[in-house]
């Protein structure tokens, strides 16, 4: 794949284009000069015809002028031939069908020319090989994709500074474009001032005015220059059909998990240990099948212990029953499974403080614990006991490596029962919403503005990904694991599931058996951020302030203080600054 804009450029500086007309000139001229831009409009197509036509008039030059010198020219054409054929010189070509061609044209027309150099290009039967030869070689130009592809991207670059101008970006500029297997992409700089949002706010007047099908256009920010982006025109949908789980990639929590495969072909790599992971959507967006790929690379982990909640009777986790440790389906089970994770969570502190280590390290004999929700909302409605436990293991889990996977079809502040719970998520996968803002609400404020317009994906399973490497809004579909699948990895990595370590373990047995919640300790940040506002001056604390004395995100810090005055324990003295 060759930089587009690179050769255009060349190929203007050679080749410029045909002078604009003027009204008054004599039809003849205005004849010619249409038959002129019709010829160079078409040039890429009338390619084989100007090339025979080369041929001809070189070979009459040849032939009056140097007679005896075919030898060379077949000389040279066999060269050329072999470095066509070889190297792909001098187009480049990578594909083995491509230098193919270009070897048997370099190889029939060097060996045309030097017959006519020799012979003369009108003697029997020189004429009717070419013509022949023009056609045979013009079938596979004529219906190559990408030099179709190339030609139409040819044209909307030429056109582009109008359509800027017609749907306002007036002044950004295309720098260079290429062909890819989908559709093809172009760099763009954009005029001092503009940003990636504006192009991102205008992608469905780009379709239109590029005459695509809606939601083929993406816009993605260069990491290295805020006033560049690429943009992406597919022409046909990498993601139309459903793409099979290939199996397991990951075989510890420490290895990223292959969720599924972006639009370029890359895999979507998101590492797990040490992360919580909220999964939204829509119904049917495809939460359970992410759920499922999730899983059944986690039950190929030696090192993880994996517990579910599934209130909906167990009927989405059910089939994986055989690789958990632990599955609730009703709230008084949830809460007790979350009870005994916060057990698990304060032995592991402890003995953390003791031995002085700082994280708790994944092994067989000492596994992490993976606590996956089908649908959290239902877990805050239906045992409202169980938050506070969540919550606790969001805020701590981390480094004890006690990890939560929640999937939810719409995490507001009531569905995640507060916002502290979603504030700790640091891996989000947004399927299909239903509506605009609830982008925000899965990823982060701001997100849609960015070009995460997760309202448009269309159909079961895309998604885009926001996680460690992954700050780029590109659409993603997850691999499909049918259910026969998930029976039979299931059953395959049963007997290999780990036990909790002893220490794990114990907690739980010792745990006391009424479920109370967990006692607020004097380092619980949402008791510190209670205890700052109630004693804050009149003129009330800044945000930065509330941050460096809680320790959290400015995310978590501005959920609960909405949260709070919603609640009406917390005021706005002032812009910014906040008091109990
Ligand atoms: N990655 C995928 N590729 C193709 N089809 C998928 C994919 N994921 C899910 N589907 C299909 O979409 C449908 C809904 O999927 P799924 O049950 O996972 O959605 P959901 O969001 O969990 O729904 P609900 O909210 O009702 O639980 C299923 O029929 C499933 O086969």
């Amino acid at each position: 794949m060759r930089a587009y804009g690179r050769r255009h450029r060349r190929w203007s500086r050679r080749n410029p284009q045909p002078l604009l007309l003027v009204p008054d000139e004599p039809l003849l001229i205005v004849g010619l000069a249409a038959i002129g831009r019709a010829l160079f409009r078409y040039r890429s197509g009338l390619a084989p015809f100007s090339s025979g036509l080369a041929l001809a008039v070189t070979g009459r030059l040849l032939h009056h002028t140097h007679t005896d010198a075919w030898p060379v020219v077949a000389v040279v054409t066999a060269l050329a031939a072999l470095a066509a054929g070889l190297r792909g010189m001098p187009w480049g070509l990578a594909r083995a069908e491509e230098r193919v061609y270009a070897a048997t044209a370099s190889a029939v027309a060097g060996g045309w020319l030097a017959a006519a150099t020799a012979l003369g290009p009108g003697r029997p039967p020189l004429p009717t090989v070419l013509l022949v030869s023009v056609v045979a070689l013009g079938i596979p130009w004529w219906t190559h994709r990408r030099r179709r592809a190339r030609v139409r991207v040819d044209r909307v670059i030429h056109a582009w500074p109008n359509i800027a101008d017609t749907i306002g970006l007036d002044g950004a500029r295309v720098m260079s474009a290429v062909v890819d297997t989908w559709g093809w992409r172009a760099r763009m700089k954009l005029r001092p001032g503009q940003s990636v949002e504006d192009v991102v706010s205008r992608v469905p007047a780009i379709e239109s005015a590029l005459g695509t099908r809606p939601g083929a256009v993406r816009v993605e920010q260069d990491p290295s220059h805020a006033g560049r982006c690429t943009m992406r025109v597919l022409a046909v949908d990498p993601h139309a059909g459903a793409i099979p789980w290939p199996g397991p990639t990951a075989r510890s929590l420490a290895d990223p998990i292959e969720l599924g495969v972006f639009e370029d072909a890359t895999p979507v790599r998101v590492p797990l240990l040490r992360r919580h992971a909220l999964i939204g959507g829509t119904t049917d967006s495809g939460k359970s099948g992410v759920l499922n790929v999730v899983l059944g690379n986690l039950a190929a982990c030696s090192g993880v212990v994996l517990w579910g909640i599934d209130l909906k009777g167990g009927m989405e986790l059910r089939p994986w029953a055989p690789c958990l440790a632990r599955l609730a389906t009703t709230p008084d089970e949830a809460t007790r499974l979350l009870a005994d994770a916060v057990a698990v969570l304060d032995a592991r502190a402890h003995a953390a403080g003791h031995e002085n280590t700082r994280v708790w390290e994944p092994t067989p004999a000492a596994p992490a614990l993976v606590i996956v929700i089908d649908e959290y909302a239902e877990l805050a409605d239906t045992a409202p006991a169980a938050v506070p436990y969540a919550e606790s293991v969001a805020r701590r889990g981390r480094a004890l490596a006690v990890d939560l996977l929640v999937a939810t079809q719409r995490p507001t502040q009531k569905a995640m029962g507060g916002g502290a719970l979603r504030s700790q998520m640091s891996v989000r996968v947004c399927l299909r919403v239903r509506e605009r803002r609830d982008v925000d609400l899965v990823l982060d404020k701001g997100m849609l503005a960015a070009g995460w317009h997760a309202h448009t994906l269309d159909a079961p399973g895309k998604f885009y990904v926001l996680a460690d490497g992954h700050s780029q809004p590109r659409r993603a579909r997850a691999f499909l694991v049918t259910d026969d699948l998930v029976r039979a990895t299931a059953a395959r990595y049963a007997d290999q599931r780990p036990d909790l370590d002893p220490l794990s373990q114990a907690a739980i047995e010792n745990e006391p058996r009424a479920i109370d919640p967990p006692p607020k300790t004097a380092d619980d940040p949402e008791q510190v951020l209670l205890t700052l506002l109630a004693e804050a001056p009149n003129d009330g604390l800044t945000i930065p302030e509330l941050i460096d004395a809680t320790g959290m995100r400015r995310t978590w810090i501005y959920d609960r203080l909405q949260a709070l005055a919603a609640a009406g324990s917390a005021r706005q003295v002032t812009r910014g600054r906040w008091r109990a």
